[in-house]
C-alpha cells in the first residue's frame, strides 16, 4: 500500500513568520517528487468510494443543444423532456451541438494554461481573500486556513455583471471576454428550457432571478500530475451555489459526480460541454432539480484543466421556489430566504466535502 511520506510542508518557510505557498503547479514541477507531502494525504480511500463507470443502459445523459433551439416544435419538446429527465434523474448532462466554436473553446483553454504558466510572483499579485473578490487566484480551497491542502491551483474571476480578468498574460482578457459571451447566450437559452422543462413559462427563470445582472463566474481549475493520485484529491465532493454550471474540460479525465449512491465518472467527450445543476436551481425547483454532489480527483500521467463558468441570479436576489412547484408531491420545502451573495459567503465559509451546504439552511 502506499503511504505518505512526513516531509515538512513546503508551504512554510523557516525562519519566516510570513506563510509562502507553493502552488500544486510548482510543487508537482519539483525534482524527484515520489510522494506528496503529508498535508496533502485527503482520507483513506473506502471500497464505498471508489468511482465505477456508468452502466451503458444508465450513463450520464446527453442533450443535443441543437434540437432544444430547433424551430420544429416536435423537436423542442422532446429535447425539453429530456432536459427535464436528465436535471431530474441526473442533475447532470453533457450538451453537444452547442454552438460554442471549437477554436474559441481551445483559444480559452490554452489562454488559461497560459496564465498557471506565469511566474508564481506574477499569479500571487492576483491573490484574492474573499469570495467576491472579483478576481482570486490561488491554490488548495482556502489556502491560508486549509488543514489538509487539494492538489490544485484555481483562478476565479466574475465575468458579469462586470467583466474582471487579470491583465495578463496578454490576450487572456479578449479571448476569455468572447468565451464568456457564448456561454452566457448558451446558460440563457437553457434555463429557459429548464423552466418549460418544470412546467413554468419560458421566461420564469430569466425574469425571477434578474438575469440582466446576473452573477457571472468564470473559474480555471488546474489540477497537475500527482505521485500518488489516490491519496490526495483535486477537489472533494462539493455542490454548486448557483444556478447552473457549464464546464469545459481539456481531455483528461477526473470529474466524478454522485449518482445512485455511487461516484460515476464523467468521460471527457471531444467539444461537449458538462452541465449541472446549482443550489439555486435546487431551490427555485423547490427539490426537484437537486444540486448535485460532484468532485474531481487525479492522476499521475497528464496536467488536468477545468473550466467552470457558474450562473447564478443577480447578487441581491433572494431565490424562493416557483409558487406552481410548491404544493405538489414534489414538495421539499428548500427554502434558505437569503440573497444569492449571502449564501455565496455562506457557503464559503464552510468547509469542503460536508455534503450539501443546502440542508445546514433550508427552512
Ligand atoms: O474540475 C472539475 O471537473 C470540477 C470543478 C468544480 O466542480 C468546481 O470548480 O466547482
Ligand atoms: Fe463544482
Amino acid at each position: 500500500m502506499d503511504t505518505v511520506s512526513p516531509v515538512a510542508p513546503p508551504h512554510q518557510e523557516a525562519g519566516s513568520t510570513q506563510l509562502k505557498i507553493t502552488s500544486a503547479k510548482a510543487l508537482a514541477g519539483s525534482s524527484n517528487l515520489t510522494s506528496i507531502p503529508s498535508h496533502y494525504a485527503f482520507t483513506t480511500t473506502t471500497p464505498g468510494d471508489q468511482a465505477i463507470h456508468a452502466d451503458l443502459d444508465d450513463s450520464i445523459p446527453v442533450i443535443d443543444f441543437s434540437l432544444l433551439s430547433s424551430s420544429n416544435p416536435d423537436q423542442r419538446s422532446k429535447a425539453v423532456f429530456d432536459l427535464a429527465k436528465a436535471c431530474q434523474d441526473w442533475g447532470v448532462f453533457m450538451l453537444i451541438n452547442h454552438g460554442v466554436p471549437e477554436n474559441q473553446m481551445k483559444a480559452t483553454v490554452d489562454a488559461l494554461k497560459g496564465f498557471f504558466d506565469l511566474t508564481e510572483e506574477e499569479k500571487n499579485e492576483f491573490q484574492g481573500k474573499h469570495v467576491l473578490d472579483p478576481i482570486r487566484y490561488g491554490t488548495s480551497f482556502k489556502a491560508s486556513v486549509d488543514k489538509v491542502f487539494l492538489w490544485r491551483d484555481f483562478l476565479k474571476m466574475t465575468v458579469h455583471p462586470k467583466f474582471h480578468c487579470p491583465p495578463k498574460p496578454e490576450g487572456l482578457s479578449k479571448v476569455l471576454a468572447e468565451y464568456c459571451g457564448e456561454v452566457q447566450k448558451l446558460a440563457r437559452e437553457l434555463l429557459k428550457g429548464i423552466s418549460e422543462s418544470l412546467g413554468l413559462e419560458p421566461g420564469y427563470i430569466d425574469e425571477t432571478m434578474d438575469m440582466d445582472s446576473s452573477l457571472q463566474i468564470l473559474a480555471a481549475n488546474l489540477y497537475p500530475p500527482c505521485p500518488q493520485p489516490e491519496l490526495a484529491m483535486g477537489l472533494p465532493s462539493h455542490s454548486d451555489y448557483g444556478l447552473l454550471t457549464i464546464l469545459m474540460q481539456n481531455d483528461i479525465g477526473g470529474l466524478q459526480v454522485h449518482h445512485g449512491g455511487k461516484w460515476v465518472k464523467v468521460e471527457p467527450i471531444p467539444n461537449a460541454l458538462v452541465v449541472n445543476n446549482g443550489d439555486q436551481l435546487e431551490i427555485m425547483s423547490n427539490g426537484r432539480y437537486k444540486s448535485v454532489l460532484h468532485r474531481a480527483v487525479l492522476n499521475n500521467k497528464a496536467t488536468r484543466i477545468s473550466i467552470p463558468f457558474n450562473t447564478g441570479p443577480s447578487s441581491d436576489t433572494v431565490v424562493v421556489p416557483a409558487e406552481q412547484l410548491v404544493n405538489g408531491e414534489h414538495n421539499q420545502a428548500t427554502n434558505i430566504l437569503m440573497t444569492y451573495k449571502d449564501y455565496m459567503e455562506f457557503k464559503q465559509s464552510r468547509v469542503l466535502n460536508k455534503g450539501s451546504s443546502l440542508n445546514q439552511v433550508k427552512i
